[in-house]
């Protein structure tokens, strides 16, 4: 059996390039007592990928919904799709990880899907799912009637912590980059407003939109966009602070406070930043949650599906240029 794998080239410096990556085949050995080979059916492209560490040399990391093709574990029969965090490559053998370091994202069975999408558990039944899911809660603890502004709100996260918002009663705006995002999270996803910020004055529409001042932000982008809305905060407001995804590809770095700090001060306001992985001990717990809430369509989701394993570069740059609706999936 041969596996490609996407290996990293290089580091990557400013926006990623073709030749940071490299895809090469693997032939793998024979699968031993104790261990499973899974073939990848859908990779999850994520934009941690372009900030997390990784060595030179290495698969590029991700996760990816695989099937058994052949088992030696008591754990896995042949035909079952696992959640595994393989990376970026068609084949993998391992051995089942049943117990979750607290830095690892958990590997499991796929179970109660029904005719739901395989996909999902990559998505909005998984790590994103449960990011936007503990984040908005457990940080910004919404009240019924608060506002509430998303960014990045068209993107996985983004667009379900907007509908979370809304089942909770808040009055909901999210910020995207373009039109079409926009009417997806307005007359799709019920959202109250939207702010394109490539073409409208930011401050100038949440204060249209919000005059009463803001009570939660969902920060998805950071940078000078978010200072434009914590600016705009309400005394005692809460701020949940995801990802900071324009400031991803900057060469320069990211390791300066915002000039912020006023606002904070005389707005008596609360930020705090989290991963995903704080959320490991309680996983299911958001997974069953997210699943009755699109069982009662109350929760909604898109994806964007790159069909092809060699395109899998293409998608990552692609979800960096904000190409994306929804959660970003290679079929493999
Ligand atoms: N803390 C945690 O544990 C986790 C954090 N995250 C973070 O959550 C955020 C969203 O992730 P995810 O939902 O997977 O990705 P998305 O599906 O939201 O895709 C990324 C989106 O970011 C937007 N974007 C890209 N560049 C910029 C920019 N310069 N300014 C503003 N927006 C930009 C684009 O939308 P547009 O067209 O609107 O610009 C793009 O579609 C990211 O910051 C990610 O790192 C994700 C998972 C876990
Ligand atoms: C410097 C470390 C990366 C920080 C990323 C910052 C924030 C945004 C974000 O996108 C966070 C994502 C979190 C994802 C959860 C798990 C990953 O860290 C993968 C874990 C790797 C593993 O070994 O399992």
């Amino acid at each position: 059996m041969k596996a490609k794998k996407f290996v990293l080239k290089q580091q990557f410096v400013g926006f990623p390039k073709y030749s940071d990556v490299e895809i090469m085949e693997e032939e793998l050995p024979p699968v031993t007592d104790g261990e499973f080979l899974a073939e990848a059916v859908f990779i999850s492209i994520d934009p941690f990928i372009r900030i997390h560490p990784q060595e030179v040399g290495n698969v590029v990391m991700g996760q990816q919904v695989a099937r058994i093709l052949e088992s030696k574990s008591e754990h896995y029969a042949v035909g079952n799709y696992i959640v595994g965090f393989f990376g970026w490559r068609t084949h993998t053998i391992s051995t089942p990880q049943l117990i979750t370091p607290d830095h690892r994202l958990p590997e499991y069975l796929i179970k109660d899907m029904d005719d739901l999408p395989l996909s999902l558990p990559l998505g909005i039944l998984g790590m994103p799912g449960n990011t936007a899911y503990f984040g908005f809660l457990d940080i910004c603890k919404p009240k019924e009637g608060e506002t509430v502004v998303v960014s990045g709100a068209a993107g996985t996260v983004g667009s379900h912590v907007g509908q979370i918002a809304k089942i909770k009663g808040c009055k909901v705006i999210g910020i995207v980059g373009s039109e079409s995002k926009g009417k997806w999270i307005t007359e799709e996803l019920g959202f109250n407003y939207y702010i394109n910020y490539k073409n409208q004055n930011l401050k100038e529409e949440l204060i249209k939109c919000a005059p009463e001042g803001i009570d939660c932000y969902f920060d998805n982008i950071g940078g000078d966009l978010s200072s434009t809305i914590i600016s705009t905060m309400k005394r005692f407001g809460r701020i949940s602070v995801c990802g900071f995804i324009s400031q991803y590809n900057l060469e320069s770095g990211f390791d300066k406070a915002p000039a912020l700090q006023g606002y904070f001060v005389s707005n008596c306001l609360q930020m705090q930043g989290y991963s995903a992985l704080l959320f490991v001990p309680r996983w299911h717990e958001g997974i069953a949650q997210n699943l009755k809430w699109i069982k009662e369509k109350k929760l909604k989701y898109r994806e964007t599906i790159i069909e092809g394993f060699e395109n899998t570069f293409q998608a990552f740059l692609d979800l960096l240029s904000g190409k994306n609706i929804g959660k970003t999936i290679v079929k493999v």
